[in-house]
């Protein structure tokens, strides 16, 4: 559901001349700062412009100009706009994991992207982005959303840079390393469910709304030692959640766990039938939820019969 929220911003207005200044001041400017990615809509649908890069500036209103010999010495009110400010998706998923679960490896496997790969944590300092690409022609935009950690929500690593890129994403895909993850050796190990429960956590605790996206969680590293084994237990663990969380350490308790979409194990690494089944599951859960008007939507057979009522249309006839 879409949130309309409607406030009101006013600049200053222009002065009176004063005996003593013969032009007056001009209104004070009023700025309103907007994350990447705002495009500015008039009332009639007319795009005033968007703010693609860091500094860039748009006239939304202009301040009224002082009082001077053109307007009899008084000051003017400012112009006034009912605007609309809409923030474009980053890209329809959004893939959330800690340092090294794979992320990287992830989204060169299964979209175009080149993201550098290397074995330590933190590669990745600014989302990379990726398209994956369907038989018939679907193209479904994803985004490494890197340097989540542990404390990210009071913005401990790249924290809220990280995190307010999750906001811009239609589906998150969990992703964490089937044999757990450490930081450092001088932070506690945890476990993959663990990793799990504590992703949970760190989105919960930024804003609890993020719980309420469509999830779907890739268990990665399917190809290492004891990883059926344990991906079997996590399965068995997301069934019995209430039971389960006893034994879960308070620290890293979620209060509410996301019941995800699908679960399944992958190997970035090694690709094959697992990635096949996870690009199947993103596409079909992301138009299960999606808004009907949304025109990224699209019905492979509908697409077909388009394509060959404009053959008709346009060329010769076909059979
Ligand atoms: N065995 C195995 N190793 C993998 C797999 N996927 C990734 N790796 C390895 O895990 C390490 C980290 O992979 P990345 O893809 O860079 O992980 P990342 O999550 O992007 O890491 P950051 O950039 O730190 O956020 C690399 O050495 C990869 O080769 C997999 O399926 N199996």
């Amino acid at each position: 559901m879409t949130k309309f929220r409607a406030k009101t911003i006013s600049a200053g207005h222009g002065e009176d001349s004063r005996k003593t200044k013969i032009v007056g001041n001009p209104g004070t400017d009023v700025k309103l700062d907007v994350p990447l990615g705002v495009t500015v809509y008039r009332e009639d649908g007319k795009v005033l412009g968007s703010i693609d890069n860091e500094g860039e500036t748009i006239i939304l209103a202009r301040g009224g100009p002082g009082g001077n010999k053109d307007n009899n010495f008084l000051g003017h009110f400012g112009q006034a706009h009912h605007v609309r400010l809409d923030l474009k998706l980053i890209a329809d998923i959004g893939l959330v994991g800690f340092p090294n679960a794979g992320k990287s490896s992830l989204l060169k496997a299964i979209s175009r992207a080149k993201p550098k790969i290397a074995n330590y944590p933190f590669t990745t300092i600014k989302p990379n982005k990726g398209v994956i690409q369907y038989d018939d022609h679907r193209q479904i935009s994803i985004a490494d959303l890197p340097g989540l950690i542990e404390g990210a929500h009071i913005n401990i690593g790249l924290g809220h840079k990280f995190l307010k890129h999750v906001e811009r994403t239609k589906l998150l895909l969990f992703i964490a390393d089937v044999q757990g993850f450490q930081l450092s050796p001088k932070h506690p190990k945890r476990s993959c469910l663990e990793t799990v429960l504590l992703l949970n956590k760190e989105l919960e605790l930024y804003d609890p709304e993020l719980l309420e996206k469509p999830a779907v969680l890739a268990i990665n590293k399917m190809d290492t030692e004891g990883a059926d084994q344990i991906f079997s237990n996590i399965q068995e663990s997301f069934q019995n959640m209430n039971k389960v969380m006893d034994s879960i350490p308070e620290e890293i308790r979620p209060e509410r766990v996301i019941s995800f979409e699908d679960i399944i194990g992958i190997s970035a690494l090694k690709g094959g039938e697992s990635l096949q089944k996870l690009k199947v599951s993103l596409r079909n859960r992301l138009d299960e939820f999606a808004d009907e008007n949304d025109p990224n939507i699209v019905d492979a057979t509908k697409v077909l019969k388009r394509n060959r009522a404009m053959i008709t249309e346009k060329g010769p006839k076909v059979t």
